[in-house]
């Protein structure tokens, strides 16, 4: 299969940044992974999700045993020619030389990580930059930076990090949409079909997983199933 890359010819609001009803289509099954989340080869646990409906991928290659150094980059490389191949936005969790050696789609950044409004002028107008929010403080400082989503949780409890904040339910994202701020939001942690559709009611315009479909015994059919809580909502 040729290689495409995913945002090439992709909508720009005002010749400035990507039109944010465009990343809002993107983020409705956001698959997130890294070698240590996966039993089999992490290449083939991300085809699979994409067979079954995965619209965006984001490499997080951290914790115990992540991979680093020309290891990550070739697994990065790797993943980002199967994303490629199928026209799914890759993004790079954390790691900004990463995502400019690849030419990564966008990067995906938390608040201990260099603001958005950097990273813009890093990566340019045309690439995705991400935060995570945990306050509506945090929220309004990433608006203000220019990042073009936000993942808003842990929602639920998750064991895929660490160091997460407090579970917070869905609580920030419903007072973000009763005020009226409508960029693009993914809800994440602990989330899977069985939870999935609260999220999704509350305002999220997609959810972001790592376990439920990482861990899955088949990650086509629980992409495939997250895929269609989205069409039932
Ligand atoms: C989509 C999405 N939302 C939130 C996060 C968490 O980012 P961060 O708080 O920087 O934590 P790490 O993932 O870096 O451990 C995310 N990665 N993706
Ligand atoms: C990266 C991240 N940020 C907040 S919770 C979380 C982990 C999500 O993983 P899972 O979907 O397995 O709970
Ligand atoms: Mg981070």
């Amino acid at each position: 299969m040729s290689e495409r890359n995913p945002l090439s010819g992709s909508p720009l609001s005002g010749g400035e940044r990507l039109d944010s009803e465009y990343v809002r289509g993107l983020l409705k099954v956001y698959f997130i992974m890294g070698s240590i989340n996966c039993r089999r080869p992490a290449a083939e646990v991300l085809k699979e999700a994409i067979a079954g409906g995965v619209t965006i991928f984001q490499f997080r290659e951290k914790g115990t045993g992540a991979l680093t150094g020309a290891a990550k980059l070739d697994l990065a490389r790797e993943l980002q020619g199967i994303c490629r191949a199928h026209g799914v936005p890759f993004i790079v969790n954390d790691d900004i030389d990463l995502a400019i050696a690849l030419d990564a789609d966008g990067v995906h950044v938390g608040q201990d990580d260099e603001p958005a409004r950097i990273l813009r002028e890093q990566l340019g107008s045309d690439k995705i930059i991400g935060v995570s929010a945990h306050t509506p403080e945090e929220v309004r400082q990433a608006i203000a930076d220019g990042a073009d989503y936000l993942g808003i949780g842990p929602v639920y409890p998750t064991s895929s990090k660490d160091d997460a904040r407090p579970v917070q339910g869905t609580v920030l994202i419903e007072s973000l949409r009763r005020e009226g701020i409508s960029i693009p939001i993914v809800g994440i942690g602990g989330i899977t079909v069985n939870n999935a559709l609260p999220v999704l009611a509350a305002g999220a315009d997609g959810i972001s997983v790592i376990s439920a479909i990482a861990s899955a015994s088949s990650p086509r059919l629980a992409a495939a199933e997250l895929a269609n809580q989205e069409e039932r909502e």
